[in-house]
């Protein structure tokens, strides 16, 4: 059998009475990448707290890397990185300084060799004497990744670690997570970004605190059992008010130049698009992503949605 890196049933957390996370089930298997997606206030960033020790579960039991996550949270934190979503590292110190301090306090032995090490495979050599206040929003990220592998976790936590960052910095970041895959660390990473959705092995799909799609981005795309057509051309934007609302007709999208109008029922979908066959050049395409996503949320009511 698989071991796994995270293995919790039934996780609740429930704060001032309200609940916030509702029976959660993960079963992570080791050196896998799996993302963490859903709209702001879904639960995430709770549900990972949890995971790591950090939060006590209202319900619920599991183990993270084989430990009890509610009475062995300490051995837990000893041997996973949580990479908070805001960036908490002294602004004052030098890059060096800060992994200097991050050092001390796993208390890591041989430490000049090992921030020297981190600063090297980061490649933040460049920028050890930068002070950590003047760095751009991609190194900032690099340094917090930086600091969180110094103990060589096996398990790494990360909470929207790209959010905000310009595109290149976001690429450079997940060679990082690939190359630390590589070497065996488990990583599951919350994000609202699809192009990082689409580099994890498996992603699980959390809205109002309840699972409501898991797999690979294929399975969680079929699960969902959109059908999409895509439209072409010219007046195609045009057409959007008057495709928007009708019977069959869930989601209106635009997409670059083309739009994708959404349903459940091919039939009904062919039928409202027919009086505009000649104005687009209309075909059936897979859904993306985004579609997947968008129809989630709507299922799960957007308009309760929770903005963190
Ligand atoms: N310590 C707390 N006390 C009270 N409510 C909290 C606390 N922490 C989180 N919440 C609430 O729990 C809900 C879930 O929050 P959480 O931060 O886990 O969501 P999230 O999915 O990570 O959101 P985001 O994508 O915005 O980061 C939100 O409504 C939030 O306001």
């Amino acid at each position: 059998m698989t071991e796994c890196a995270i293995d919790v049933k039934g996780l609740c957390k429930s704060f001032s009475g309200r609940q916030v996370v509702s029976n959660v089930d993960i079963s992570m298997p080791k050196g896998e990448v799996w993302g963490f997606l859903g709209p702001n206030g879904s639960g995430k960033t709770t549900t990972i707290r949890m995971i790591c020790g950090l939060l006590e579960a209202s319900a619920g039991e599991g183990t993270c890397l084989g430990y009890d996550i509610r009475k062995e949270a300490r051995k837990i934190k000893e041997l996973s990185g949580y990479m908070t979503q805001h960036f908490s590292f002294w602004q004052d110190l030098s890059v060096r300084e800060n992994l200097q301090f991050v050092a001390r306090l796993y208390n890591l032995s041989a430490r000049q060799k090992v921030v020297q090490k981190t600063l090297d495979e980061l490649g933040l050599g460049d920028r050890q004497d930068q002070l950590c206040g003047k760095l751009s929003g991609g190194w900032k990220q690099r340094l917090a990744l930086a600091a969180v592998t110094m103990h060589k976790p096996q398990l790494l936590l990360l909470d929207e670690p790209t959010a905000g960052v310009d595109p290149q910095a976001r690429r450079d970041f997940w060679d990082e997570i690939h190359r630390l895959t590589n070497e065996g660390v488990t990583v599951l990473v919350s994000t609202h970004y699809m192009d990082e959705a689409e580099r994890c092995d498996q992603i699980v799909y959390l809205a109002h605190g309840k699972v409501l799609a898991r797999g690979t981005v294929d399975d969680v795309i079929a699960q969902c059992g959109l059908i999409t057509f895509q439209g072409k051309g010219e007046n195609v934007r045009r057409l959007a008010d008057a495709l928007k609302g009708r019977d069959g007709i869930e989601h209106v999208a635009y997409f670059g130049t083309a739009l994708h109008v959404s349903g459940r029922d091919r039939d009904k979908l062919k039928c409202q698009l027919g009086p505009f066959m000649d104005e687009a050049d209309w075909q059936e395409i897979a859904p993306s992503l985004e579609d997947t996503f968008i129809d989630l949320m709507k299922q799960a009511g957007v308009d309760k949605r929770e903005h963190g």
